[in-house]
């Protein structure tokens, strides 16, 4: 299962140029952490990744087929950066309706959203309207929709900004309990928390992957005597100031 950006260009703004120009990116299997300062392209490189917004140039595909497809949008799942509550929803509410969006009947999104939110741990905020949340609950709302489908590839933007440590380590258990061939791609910058967690780590600025590979190639850019627990954090920076990146 392979999901592939082929040649893309994408720019907000017409007469700006383009934050992605002719990118090309294969998502490995199991998690990649997507690293890179702010403005990098981490989210726009997601959003056309989870066919929300489509490349003015370009093809993005799973297994070949396009974007843009129900088949599609159906193994794909987006948690974007910003979960905008809606007042008139409750959590269960809220992520059912994405499982509908996403194809489910009726039925089977009202049971598996339940499910969802029992994974994040918010069995007891399921009839709590989305707009009495907290930000973090509601990032776990955010992680509830991804899960609710059963997709095949989760594209997950910042899912941990804002959550407590306790909630951190419930989501990280959450990534290695997925299971069978289920592919994500995490933005984040807690670097620390989740870059060691990771197969594959890809880091991002201006627009470009400045680097993409396995974890401990990544790790090799760790300065010698590092703190342990900061090896990603040096790693990472190491490697953007290598490159001639503040970051
Ligand atoms: N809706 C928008 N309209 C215009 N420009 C945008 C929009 N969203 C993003 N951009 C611009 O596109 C570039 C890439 O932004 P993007 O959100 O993809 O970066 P990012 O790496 O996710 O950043 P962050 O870590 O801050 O979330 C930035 O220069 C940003 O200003």
């Amino acid at each position: 299962m392979t999901l592939e950006l082929s040649n893309c260009t994408y720019g907000y703004r017409r007469w700006k140029r383009p934050v992605l120009e002719d990118f090309s990116y294969a998502l490995p299997d199991g998690l990649t952490v997507l690293l890179g300062p702010n403005g990098a392209g981490k989210s726009t490189l997601l959003k056309l990744a989870a066919s929300v917004t489509t490349p003015q140039k370009g093809r993005v595909t799973l297994d070949g087929g396009s974007a843009g497809t129900s088949a599609y949008r159906r193994a794909v799942a987006w948690m974007p950066q910003d979960i905008v509550p809606m007042p008139t929803l409750t959590a269960r509410e809220y992520v059912a309706y994405i499982g509908w969006l996403k194809g489910m009947n009726r039925a089977d999104a009202w049971k598996q959203a339940r499910k969802a939110l029992l994974k994040v741990e918010l069995a007891d905020q399921t009839d709590t309207r989305t707009n009495r949340l907290s930000g973090g609950q509601l990032r776990r709302v955010g992680v509830a929709g991804a899960l609710v489908h059963g997709a095949r590839v989760l594209l997950l933007d910042e899912p941990t900004a804002g959550m407590d440590p306790y909630q951190r380590r419930v989501f990280r258990d959450i990534l290695r309990g997925l299971t069978g061939d289920v592919r994500v791609l995490l933005s984040t910058h807690d670097v620390a928390d989740l870059a060691e967690e990771a197969d594959h780590v890809t880091v991002m600025y201006g627009g470009t992957v400045l680097h993409h590979g396995n974890t401990d190639t990544f790790l090799t850019h760790t300065p010698p005597g590092t703190l342990a627990g900061r090896a990603a954090e040096a790693a990472y920076t190491e490697l953007l100031r290598s490159r001639g990146v503040a970051a």
